[in-house]
């Protein structure tokens, strides 16, 4: 359960941009400045590269190797002009510390530590070989102002990679906040409804058909005199306590709780027996009522709590709607015939 990824969105906005950055200079700047027809023909190779992988990207569901692609073909666009408009000192040279902050926002900070260290090696070569290349744009800059580029290069390039680094980092952090907020009830920390729903449906429309359940739905009874009596705080307390003690009485690894809403809890047991059920049922119940909670007066509280359970099979149910109206009808019969009680539709027990 998880918030959407951004990533193939912000994928293919990339690769928009990159395609918009060849295409427009490729047929613009020609027009205003001489310059060699080698960089009208990397423009249009470059051209043609971004539209493929734009098509790729938008026609197909998001792949992890659709972000290598994109790198790969980010360096492979830029690294030839690079070459041929002189080294540190071309006017593309710039866009080199924009690769790793893309890099790291489109795929990982691994990523894009790495490219981070390629590029920087990539610069410190092309300072040291520079009069092997050709320069195409003929352009005489002494070596003092080709190391001070250099060295800007790298700096530029370090602070991207670590710009998109503390980027992902907060990213991370608020996206597991944002995804604990959505399905995290807040005030007992037990799964909220969205959550417990969510759950039941992906049971329901995932395969092993045959797998068992129990629903139970948990009321605790007379809540309102607790609430009238002793004040909503403590009555808050109360549900934390129901919470944190329907919790130990299930297994961890199967089962599922959470508050469907108010004073009312939803549990739910997988791959189970009834008579499992209805034990644990019964313990649930138990377990509340030997609950002590102590008031503001110092008095000390016991609460009991009416159980309505459902047991099935995953073959047998359509909805989750139906599920949960099964559960609640036992509830409603439990509370009809005097409250701390198990009514299952398998059989009534205590
Ligand atoms: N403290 C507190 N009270 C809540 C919360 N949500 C719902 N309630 C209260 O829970 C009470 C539920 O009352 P009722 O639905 O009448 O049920 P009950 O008094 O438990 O009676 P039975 O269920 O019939 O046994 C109401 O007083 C609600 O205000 C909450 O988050 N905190």
């Amino acid at each position: 359960m998880n918030i959407e990824d951004p990533r193939p969105r912000l994928l293919k906005l990339s690769v928009l941009i990159m395609l918009m950055l060849t295409l427009l200079p490729t047929i613009f700047v020609p027009m205003f400045v001489a310059q060699s027809g080698y960089f009208t023909l990397l423009g249009s190779i470059n051209v043609l590269m971004f539209s493929g992988l734009y098509l790729v990207v938008s026609t197909q569901q998001p792949k992890h190797w659709h972000r290598f692609l994109v790198l790969l073909l980010g360096l492979l666009a830029l690294l030839p002009l690079i070459f041929i408009s002189g080294g540190v000192n071309s006017q593309f040279a710039p866009l080199l510390p924009l690769l790793p902050v893309f890099i790291a926002l489109l795929s990982s900070t691994r990523d894009a530590q790495f490219l981070c260290a390629f590029i920087v090696l990539f610069i410190l070569g092309l300072l040291y070989f520079q009069d092997d290349f050709v320069d195409l744009t003929s352009e005489q800059v002494s070596i003092n102002k080709s190391r001070a580029r250099a060295i800007w290069l790298v700096l530029a390039t370090l602070l991207g990679t670590a710009f998109g680094w503390a980027f992902n980092g907060t990213n991370k952090e608020l996206r597991s906040e944002l995804t604990k907020r959505a399905y995290q009830d807040e005030l007992t920390g037990v799964k909220n409804r969205r959550n417990i729903l969510e759950v039941l449906q992906s049971k329901i429309y995932n395969p092993d058909k045959n797998q068992t359940l129990a629903i139970l739905m948990i009321d605790v009874d007379f809540f309102k005199k607790i609430n009238d009596t002793y004040g909503h705080l403590f009555g808050d307390t109360c549900l934390q306590q129901v919470a944190a003690c329907i919790a130990d009485s299930i297994r961890e690894e199967s089962d599922h709780v959470s508050r469907y809403g108010g004073e009312e809890f939803l549990v739910i047991l997988t791959g189970i027996k009834p008579q499992q059920a209805l034990k644990i049922a019964n313990s649930i119940r138990e377990n509340i009522a030997s609950l002590r909670v102590k008031t503001p007066q110092n008095e000390v509280l016991e609460m009991t709590a009416t159980i309505g359970c459902h047991y099935t099979n995953f073959s047998q149910v359509n909805t989750v709607e139906e599920l949960i109206h099964e559960a609640d009808s036992a509830l409603y019969q439990g509370k009809q015939t005097g409250r701390n009680k198990v009514v299952s539709s398998l059989e009534q027990i205590s």
